[in-house]
């Protein structure tokens, strides 16, 4: 086994295989994937496809049956061996965030919840105070710090869930879906925390919406349990055969397509702004 460094990157799979009937179907069926640290990552795929076990072998939360995954540069497993001393280390530096956030509600004051990590990993009370008041502030819930988290909005609730999984300060950060019980705004809410994380934290996003992807600094689609496609927004979200992978093109793309069978040369592009003067030259005002 490779000596455990404890430096980056945040995570690298080498030929990951997970099955959860023992071997007869493959959830993950050879996956190979790397993370830099401070990267943003999106994961895409239909269901099915393996984003949600492939997200919690990243964040450290379950075991592959085979391969190899280092996770901030210790070998948590090697040829689905674990090393239980990297694979602590590497969870206490990791935060996952899930699609439902009363899952992940503990306690009833939303300031508490939010210590709640921390305080599992025996901070100073100074330390954890300080924290929460930094994470809380992040997602603009400060005012409701003494609020009972079961009676805040879906929206909120991710919003706290967020802010307790920030102030363990993860060198990198989980999130399974979080935009998918939240409206336009709370998505552009969580958004904004994400691109106040970027090139500080790492982070792998799994997310139905294409928008979101768009923003990311890399993107990886999934197709039962494999990696499809990777590349940058532009290049994997511009690629026509993400259709016979379930999945819909970013509408950009779609009305550039639409424009261009009806004659007019127009790049197909993730830029509402380039698209537009492109059409705008083309048109001729
Ligand atoms: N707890 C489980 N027990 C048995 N099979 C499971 C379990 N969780 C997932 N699977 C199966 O593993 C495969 C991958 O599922 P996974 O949830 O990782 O996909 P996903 O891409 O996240 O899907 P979705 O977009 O629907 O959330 C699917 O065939 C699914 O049925």
């Amino acid at each position: 086994m490779a000596p455990a460094t404890g430096r980056g990157p945040a995570c690298s799979l080498r030929g990951v295989r997970f099955s959860y009937d023992g071997g007869t179907t493959w959830a993950l069926d050879g996956v190979d994937l790397d993370v830099a640290l401070g990267e943003r990552l999106c994961l895409l795929g239909a269901n099915g496809s393996g984003k949600s076990t492939l997200a919690r072998l990243v964040a450290a939360i379950s075991a592959p049956d085979e391969g190899t995954v280092e996770l901030m540069g210790l070998t948590c497993f090697s040829d689905g061996r674990p090393d239980g001393a990297s694979y602590a280390e590497a969870r206490s530096r990791i935060s996952m965030v899930f699609q439902n956030p009363e899952d992940q509600i503990v306690t009833t004051r939303v300031a508490d919840d939010v210590a709640f990590g921390p305080e599992n990993l025996g901070w100073p009370p100074a330390r954890i105070g300080a924290a929460v008041a930094r994470e809380l502030d992040r997602v603009a819930m400060a005012d409701l710090a003494d609020a009972d988290p079961t009676r805040l909005s879906g929206g909120q609730q991710q919003r706290v869930a967020i802010a307790g999984a920030l102030a363990m300060e993860p060198d990198l950060l989980v999130l399974d879906e979080p935009g998918a019980r939240l409206d336009v705004r709370g998505r552009r809410g969580v958004a904004r925390v994400l691109d106040g994380l970027r090139g500080r934290t790492a982070v792998v996003h799994v997310t139905h919406f294409m928008e979101e992807a768009a923003s990311a600094d890399r993107v990886v689609v999934l197709d039962r349990g494999r990696v499809a496609l990777e590349g940058s927004p532009d290049k994997v979200l511009e690629d026509p055969s993400l259709a016979g992978l379930s999945l819909e093109a970013p509408f950009t793309v779609r009305l550039a397509r639409a424009l261009a069978e009806r004659g007019l040369d127009v790049p197909a592009t993730l830029d509402t702004g380039r698209l537009a003067d492109a059409v705008v030259r083309e048109v001729g005002r």
